[in-house]
């Protein structure tokens, strides 16, 4: 499959700070990639790198199959940007301003911009400056969606946004993946990520820490589960299966409950030794599998091995 994104060792200090620490990863063309972490992790200092807004220490990059950094004006042009702290000049109305960077880009069709301002819910005739915060990131989000660009790159997209306008984000970049467009945004949430992203990167502390589909990490983490059984089944019926150490057979032996962490298809192999009579699984908590990575990368489970590094361009 095709990368849009390749980045080796990808590394970047400022001074004596650490920014990012060895990011190694590959973005495939029309994947939704979520890259995730808490603030500070490194998320910005990535996405700056990718356009070359700022210029790596070491490591090596490609995005879109191109040198960032000698073939800058060709890659602009082929992506959609919005910058985490996004502003705009405030003195020319909404409609103005994305008309200009619509000609800036060559030219936009006037009813691709209605269509993201009306599903979105923006004023285009407003002043940029009487607007709230949610309202600058819809523009900010306009501007970046408006020329159907190949690749996007959102940092931090959903910031200011209600939860009405969040969905219909999500449903645009949806639509963007489905079209053949690539997404790489940034987020601190996983819910969002979740809702959408084909796979996600999570990074802390400047370095890359889990790496993989949302259904895989979905696989390996903590569901709780409730089974009945016609019959008593014996307290330790399952305590060999992989990730059942918090699953408990009660006193009567007829229910097993508990949090579950292993791979489903071993607990349905297991139970199939028994006549189940009643099942109930709650959807993985991927929050908690987050925030364990979060918190510390040394306690948490790890879904893949590290990624293989990608060559030089
Ligand atoms: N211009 C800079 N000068 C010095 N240190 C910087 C600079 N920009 C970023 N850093 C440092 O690099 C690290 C990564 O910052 P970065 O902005 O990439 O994190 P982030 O994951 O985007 O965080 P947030 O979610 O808060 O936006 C932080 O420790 C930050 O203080």
């Amino acid at each position: 499959m095709e990368n849009v994104i390749e980045l080796g060792e990808l590394t970047k200090t400022y001074g004596t700070r650490r920014g990012l620490t060895g990011l190694t990863l590959e973005v495939r063309k029309g994947e939704i990639f979520g890259f995730l972490g808490p603030n500070g992790a490194g998320k910005t200092t990535t996405i700056r790198l990718l356009l070359d807004l700022i210029r790596p220490t070491s490591g090596s990059r490609v995005v879109l199959g191109l040198d960032p950094l000698t073939d800058g004006i060709r890659l602009r042009a082929r992506v959609g940007y919005l910058p985490g702290d996004f502003v705009c000049d405030g003195r020319q109305s909404v409609s103005g301003y994305l008309r200009f960077l619509a000609a800036l880009r060559g030219g936009v069709p006037q009813g691709r911009i209605d269509e993201l301002a009306e599903r979105l819910g923006l004023d285009q005739s407003a002043k940029i400056k009487k607007l709230s915060k949610g309202n600058r990131q819809k523009v900010g989000l306009v501007q970046a969606l408006m020329h159907t660009p190949e690749l996007l790159i959102l940092d931090e997209p959903t910031s200011g946004l209600d939860p009405l306008v969040q969905q219909t984000f999500l449903e645009l970049i949806a639509e963007a993946a489905e079209r053949g467009q690539t997404v790489f945004m940034s987020s601190h949430i996983m819910s969002e990520v979740e809702a959408v992203a084909h796979r996600v990167g999570i990074i802390r502390d400047g370095s890359l820490v889990a790496l993989d589909s949302v259904a895989n990490l979905r696989s390996v983490s903590t569901r709780e589960v409730e089974v009945t059984f016609a019959s008593p089944v014996p307290a330790d019926a399952f305590i060999r299966v992989p990730g059942a150490d918090g699953l408990r057979v009660d006193t009567a032996g007829t229910t097993l409950s508990g949090s579950f962490s292993g791979d489903p298809d071993d607990l349905v192999k297991a139970l199939a030794g028994h006549t189940v009579t009643g099942l109930q699984v709650t959807k993985p908590a991927l929050e908690d599998l987050f925030h364990s990575y979060y918190e510390g990368a040394e306690a948490a489970p790890r879904p893949t091995p590290r990624p293989a590094p990608v060559g030089e361009a």
